[in-house]
């Protein structure tokens, strides 16, 4: 008698290597059932501590690209962990060796999201109002819509920031709506910012699921990758990874991007593609916009960090 193969049968447990933070437990949580719901599956969450997890400076001041990602990348390469679960967003833009991009599950909304005190929306913000963000994308963005605002350097967790408010020491932060969505804290946003005002980091509400080239999860995990949520990805990382390259200041960069998908009659997925390049204290910025197919997304995001970068982004970023 033969029965249908399994592709998994053999597998036996498969250890989840993730942070221990809740908010990426809660992500990795989200992955781990998933992949339970397979037949025969089982999955063991592994937690692995980053640099950035045992560091308390800045994150703008470690002085190295993957501070929230190396650590899972050498577990899964050491055999310690069968798969990493990250924030899209904190992956370095340099592909990994050895690594495969297994899945992109579909997105969270990207936008960041306001937490203020008295239920305050971004416009109604005090002037002088004391504002908590640590990202250079978030302070440039913040400077040029807000000009009077005091920015404080928040750093730590999504629970530390907004005790920073419920506390009184600060008047709003500024977080990612997906962080909140999935620690299932919403109903403390109480602005949604637009692109208009603040352009998302590129991949902000992604999820990436990373196994080893080699191994036998790479097929088995594609049940877990939503295909448009992956092409307005690739999009707006193609956008940082070439302005990347041209100025060298990945994670204190300010460049921003966000990729709408609409999908036509015929099943054509066609992509709108937006990003921001502004100077570090909001001065002065480029915005672009291009639509292109999903299965060039890649092309589509290089071509408009080629415009920015023609209209002077990199030099925008030259000094912080
Ligand atoms: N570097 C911190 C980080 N990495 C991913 C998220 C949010 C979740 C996401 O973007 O998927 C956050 C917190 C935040 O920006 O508020």
């Amino acid at each position: 008698m033969t029965s249908a193969v399994n592709p998994l049968q053999d597998i036996g447990t498969i250890i989840l290597g993730t942070r221990g933070s809740k908010l990426a437990m809660a992500q990795s949580g989200l992955v781990a059932e998933a992949i339970n719901r397979c037949p025969g599956c089982a999955v063991e969450l592994k937690r692995v501590s980053t640099h950035g997890d045992r560091s308390h400076a800045p994150v703008a001041e470690l002085g190295t690209t993957g501070v929230w990602t190396s650590a899972l990348r050498e577990a899964l390469l050491a055999g310690e962990i069968d798969i990493a679960v990250h924030s899209y967003k904190d992956l370095p833009t340099a592909p990994a060796d050895g690594i495969s991009l297994a899945a992109v599950p579909k997105r969270e909304n990207p936008s960041d999201v306001l937490v203020a005190r008295d239920g305050l929306k971004l416009v109604d913000l005090p002037t002088g109002a004391r504002v908590g963000t640590g990202a250079p994308r978030r302070v440039a963005q913040l400077r040029a819509f807000r000009p009077d605002l005091e920015i404080v350097p928040i750093r730590g967790n999504i629970d530390t920031r907004m005790s920073k408010v419920t506390g009184g020491e600060l008047d709003a932060v500024v977080l990612a709506y997906a962080g909140l969505a999935r620690l299932g804290r919403l109903d403390d946003a109480t602005d949604v910012l637009t692109d208009d005002v603040m352009l998302p980091a590129p991949a902000q509400g992604a999820l990436a699921v990373e196994c080893r080239a080699d191994g036998p999860l790479a097929e088995m995990l594609l049940v877990l990758d939503d295909p448009i949520s992956r092409a307005a990805v690739v999009a707006e990382r193609a956008v940082l990874a070439e302005v990347d390259i041209a100025t060298s200041v990945w994670c204190n960069s300010t460049v921003a991007a966000h990729a709408v998908p609409t999908v036509a009659d015929d099943g054509a997925v066609t992509l709108t593609l937006q990003a921001s390049v502004t100077a570090f204290d909001g001065s002065d910025a480029v915005r672009m916009s291009a639509s292109g197919f999903a299965h060039d997304a890649d092309g589509l995001g290089r071509r408009l960090a080629a415009a920015l970068l023609t209209a002077g982004a990199a030099k925008l970023m030259e000094s912080p």
